[in-house]
Formats: C-alpha cells, structure tokens, sequence
C-alpha cells in the first residue's frame, strides 16, 4: 500500500453561518492523482484554502508527510513541498515567462544580503540549479516559443501552462490544481491532460486537483471525492463515484444532468 502523502481529519470550517466544510476527513497518496468534484458551492475550493494555510479550520486538523500542516503560517506551506494554481490565474503579467518562472524558484533560496552581495559559491550553485530546473519544466511544458514573452501578450490557455510551469519550478512533492481546465477549449484541456499525466508520470509528483470536466476527470484521476454541501459524499474510482447515487443527485441534480454526463463521457 502506497505513502500517505497529506491527510485531512474532521477538517471543518465556518464563515459566519456557513459551514463551508464539516467532518471532512480523506488521505492523499503519494503519486497519486487525487481529484476533488461537487457542484458549485460545495467547498473544495475551501478545502484547497485550508491545505494552502490561507484559511484556519474551525475544526479537525491536517498533516503532510505525517507532520502537522495546520498550525504552520502560509508561508512555510511552499518551503514544505505543497505548490498551487489557482482558478484565476495569479501571474506577473508584465513580466516575462522566464522571471515569472525563476520567481517560483526562490522557495529555495536561502542566502543573506552578505552572500547575494558578493556572490558566493553557494549562491552561483543555487542559481545554476534554479536555472537547470527551470529549463526542464519549460522542455516538460513545451514552453520553449514562449521564453522571451510577456505573460500579458500571451494567449489565455498558454497563461494556464505557465502557471502550472511556475508552480512545478518550486519542484513540490504535492501540487494543487483548482480547476486547471477552467476557460480552455476542448483542444487544451485534452494537453491539459497531458501535462497533467507528464507531470504524475515523470517527475513523480502527486496532484490534488478541483475539476469540474468530468471527462478529465476520468481521463487522469486514480481517485476521486466527491463533496456536497461542504461535506464527504463518495470516494472511489471515477467511475464508483460517477455511479453512486447521492453524486448523480447532488452533483448532477437532474435527469439532463445524467444524460449530459453520459454524452460526455461517451
Ligand atoms: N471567505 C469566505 N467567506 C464567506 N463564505 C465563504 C468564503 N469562502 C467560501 N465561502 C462559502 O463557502 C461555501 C463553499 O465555497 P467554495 O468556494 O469552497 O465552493 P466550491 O466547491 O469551490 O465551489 P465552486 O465550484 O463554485 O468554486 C460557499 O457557500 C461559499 O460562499
């Protein structure tokens, strides 16, 4: 049996009246793909935002690599291996790829104003490396035709590849995709799934991503949780949570829905 990677127990929290997210508890593999689904308002983005340290949960607690993620400040969560897209793209968009790449890089840095300032060994080897590992995700991604650009004259589905390029630059053992497929065209959402597959496959990292495209949901998935109402519905296999009762209710609400996903997934 594989690595527990994150896990999350009785993970719960309010916003005034709202209970975003109650008792939701579930373990991530390492090397896994493991994908979070539900209707709009269900609180996966919120689970996303308790794992990113951006929120406190009210109850339950998390751990990463069997260690407590709740209690760490948000800028720490980097540094520990947990890297994240998110549903609007955050970019420097007058920026060029690459700075917006080696950006992501300085979750490693660790030198002084003394050591910067007259370049040591050490800080020459940190660049090397941060250069090396950047050019790897830029061949990985196909980025190659877009060194040089400014993120602003970039197309929308190219803007998507380079933040998920940023996040890979952290070289994170966990990476949190919200929603990667969100504003791509049937053509970039299919490489979507590529990267996707590339990024398990050859580097090695485990993904927890949000989606709502339920074909590339199945298409990448091993597991999927699917949440309602800010709680655990089903987990499984795309296709047991697909199947299950209380998913195609809540999840797809009515018969077009079922019919619309069947077509779909056709
Ligand atoms: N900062 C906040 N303050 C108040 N309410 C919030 C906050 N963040 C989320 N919520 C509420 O928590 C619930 C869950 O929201 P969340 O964004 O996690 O859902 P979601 O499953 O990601 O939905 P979507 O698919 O639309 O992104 C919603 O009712 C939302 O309005």
């Amino acid at each position: 049996m594989k690595e527990v990677l994150l896990s999350a127990r009785n993970l719960g929290v309010r916003f005034g009246g709202v209970l975003a997210v109650n008792g939701v508890s579930f373990d991530v593999k390492r090397g896994e793909v493991f994908t979070l689904i539900g209707p709009n308002g269900a609180g996966k983005t919120t689970v996303f935002n308790l794992i990113s340290r951006i929120y406190e949960p009210s109850t339950g607690s998390l751990e990463f690599e069997g260690r407590p993620l709740t209690g760490q400040p948000p800028h720490r969560v980097a540094k520990l291996g947990i890297a994240r897209t998110f549903q609007n793209i955050e970019l420097f968009e007058h920026a060029s790829v690459l700075h917006n790449l080696l950006v992501g890089r300085h979750v490693h840095r660790s030198s002084n104003v003394f050591s910067e300032l007259f370049f040591t060994r050490r800080v020459r080897a940190a660049e090397v490396a941060a250069r090396e590992q950047v050019e790897r995700v830029i061949d990985l991604l196909d980025l190659q035709h877009h060194r040089d650009a400014l993120v602003a004259g970039l197309p929308y589905g190219v803007r998507k590849v380079v933040e998920l390029a940023r996040a890979l630059c952290t070289e994170p053992k966990l990476l949190l995709l919200d929603e990667p497929s969100s504003g791509l065209n049937v053509e970039e959402t299919e490489d979507m799934a590529f990267w996707i597959q590339d990024i398990r496959h050859e580097l090695g990292i485990t993904v927890l991503m949000v989606e709502h495209d339920m074909a590339l949901v199945s298409k990448v998935s091993d597991r999927v949780l699917a949440m309602n109402q800010g709680e655990v519905l089903a987990l499984g296999t795309p296709a047991e949570v697909q199947s299950h009762p209380g998913v195609i209710e809540a999840y797809l609400g009515t018969a077009e829905g079922v019919a619309g996903l069947r077509r779909e997934l056709a």
